[in-house]
């Protein structure tokens, strides 16, 4: 049974990805601590329990885990002794004193970009027709930590912290959380996750995973890693509107000088005019009817901007984005220049492939010499055969159709079509991408065609430009937003929704292979307005 990152819930091979079954997996709840009743100091109490035993119950799993998958090779050392209790309430109390200077220590790992020089790669020329595919294994890149951001977002929420640790001892491990193997099989020992503190932003990544319903034996490294990555990228947007917003939110019906300054955060976070205005609407509205303390009011900030981040996907019915499983996936991907198109389709390709899906890759950027060679890089690393044709000046439309025909009979569930880079004012270019769209949709009238624009955050305002022109050649269906980890810009997600009417379907974070997640507006909209 694999778990399937696009749909965040382990599925079997009679999975389907049709809405209804889609359906099952329950909702992005808020978080217990946003209801709409102010909590009393009681309550506040026991979700603080039950968080930190869920989150404990969460890292012990992952790390027995990750016993389980060296237990083949046991050494003398090893114990059965069952320790893992102590660990975690040794570092949850230590943690306030350790977290901050733990986290400023840690030094970020340089990204894996991939290099245009590796020897082999899995491509499948249109003359060779190999059937040969990569097996070379991937290493997932080492998570940068945003240092400085990080330890101040644990300084703000020390109080929190407080009330955690003081209940640490007294948590009782909830029963339902089941190690993966029997405590004979697994040893577990004292130690720490390596690469995994027990740390400020576990509990925080934890308390988000748990306010989605997950239960803590499912939650993994991966899932943990990406959180707090996504909150580290959001850390730029974060400082520069969040504070101030809650300092203005917090103080009950909204004058005209607050009006102003929250205008102008958003604007300053690229969300747009536009969304910048509907949120103002909604807020005043809401603050009019009654004057809520700083928390609720943030609580309802946070539900605005969901439910403006789930609106264009409200009409596809679907929960989750995610290729239909025993069917015909194709995904064609473009973009202006250096959006990250290729680095998407590298991404998507691992996530697809951890996922169970049998997936291919076209090379149809046929325009840029090296841009072959820079699939193949990626196909290798997520271990996806690229379909390309090696011949100067290729008809990239062509690459399409062979790519196309290839799939059919490996019976592929997912084609991942990389596109040349264009700019929506060269109409050649753009006239090239239509026919591409067209023989996609002439060529595989059933597959289930989705048409991803790659939008580079770093560009704001300025990136949504495109859209209008790539809407019309490659008939899009949604975006995906790279680079988020390199901007304060990361309001323009608002502005993509709002503006262009269509959803957010990935969103990236970083370099590395595990740096891009299908979107989930409850993340995003934590991790940007998370103290
Ligand atoms: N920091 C960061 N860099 C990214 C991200 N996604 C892509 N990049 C980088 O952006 C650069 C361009 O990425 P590519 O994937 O080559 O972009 P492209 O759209 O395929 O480029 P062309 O084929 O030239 O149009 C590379 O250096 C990537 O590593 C991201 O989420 N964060």
């Amino acid at each position: 049974m694999a778990f399937n990152w696009f749909r965040r819930q382990h599925t079997d091979s009679s999975d389907t990805s049709s809405p209804e079954k889609q359906a099952e997996t329950p909702a992005a709840t808020p978080s217990p601590t946003e209801s709409a009743t102010a909590p009393t100091a009681e309550t506040e109490q026991a979700v603080a329990t039950d968080l930190l035993a869920f989150a404990k119950a969460a890292y012990k799993n992952i790390q027995q885990k990750q016993q389980s998958q060296s237990v083949e090779t046991p050494t003398s050392e090893e114990t059965t002794e069952v320790v893992t209790e102590t660990t975690l309430e040794t570092t949850t109390e230590t943690l306030s004193a350790q977290k901050v200077e733990t986290l400023a220590e840690v030094t970020p790992s340089a990204p894996e970009p991939p290099t245009e020089n590796v020897p082999q790669t899995p491509v499948v020329t249109l003359e060779e027709n190999s059937e040969k595919t990569s097996t070379e294994a991937v290493t997932p890149p080492q998570e940068p930590v945003g240092l400085s951001l990080l330890a101040k977002a644990a300084a703000e929420r020390q109080a929190k912290q407080e009330r955690l640790m003081a209940t640490a001892i007294e948590v009782t491990e909830p029963e339902e959380v089941k190690p993966t193997a029997s405590a004979t099989e697994v040893p577990e020992t004292t130690e720490a996750i390596p690469e995994l503190d027990f740390d400020e932003g576990f509990l925080w990544s934890a308390e988000v995973l748990a306010a989605q319903g997950r239960r803590a034996e499912d939650v993994s490294i991966e899932e943990i890693t990406w959180l707090k990555r996504l909150r580290q990228g959001l850390d730029k947007t974060r400082r520069n509107i969040v504070n101030q917003l809650k300092a203005i939110v917090g103080q009950g019906p909204l004058n005209q000088a607050g009006v102003a300054e929250i205008e102008a955060l958003l604007l300053q976070a690229d969300v747009g005019v536009e969304a910048t205005d509907y949120i103002i609407t909604a807020l005043q509205n809401k603050l009019r009817e009654e004057a809520l303390p700083p928390e609720q009011a943030i609580a309802y900030l946070k539900q605005i901007l969901r439910d403006m981040l789930d609106r264009p996907q409200e009409k596809s019915q679907k929960q989750f984005f995610a290729p239909e499983k025993d069917a015909f996936n194709i995904w064609l991907i473009t973009g202006v220049n250096g959006a990250g198109k290729t680095t998407t389709i590298g991404k998507i390709a691992h996530l697809a492939q951890k996922s169970g899906y049998k997936c291919l890759i076209a090379a149809a950027d046929t325009f840029r010499a090296a841009a072959v060679q820079q699939v193949k890089v990626w196909g290798d690393r997520s271990g996806v055969e690229v379909i390309a044709n090696p011949g100067k000046n290729t008809d990239p439309a062509a690459v399409v159709f062979d790519a196309i025909d290839a799939a059919i009979a490996r019976q592929s569930e997912l084609l991942l079509v990389d596109t040349a880079g264009r700019l929506q004012n060269k109409k050649n270019l753009m006239e090239e991408l239509s026919k591409i769209r067209r023989i996609i949709n002439k060529k595989a009238p059933n597959a289930k065609i989705e048409s991803l624009l790659v939008l580079d955050a770093t560009l704001g305002q300025n990136g949504l430009r495109q859209a209008e022109v790539f809407s019309q050649a490659a008939e899009l269906t949604g975006v995906v937003l790279t680079k988020l980890d390199s901007t304060a810009k990361g309001g323009v997600a608002l502005a993509v929704v709002q503006q262009l009417g269509l959803p957010i379907r990935f969103i990236g974070a970083g370099e590395g292979i595990e740096d891009l997640r299908p979107f989930s507006s409850y993340e995003f909209v934590e991790a940007l307005l998370s103290g």
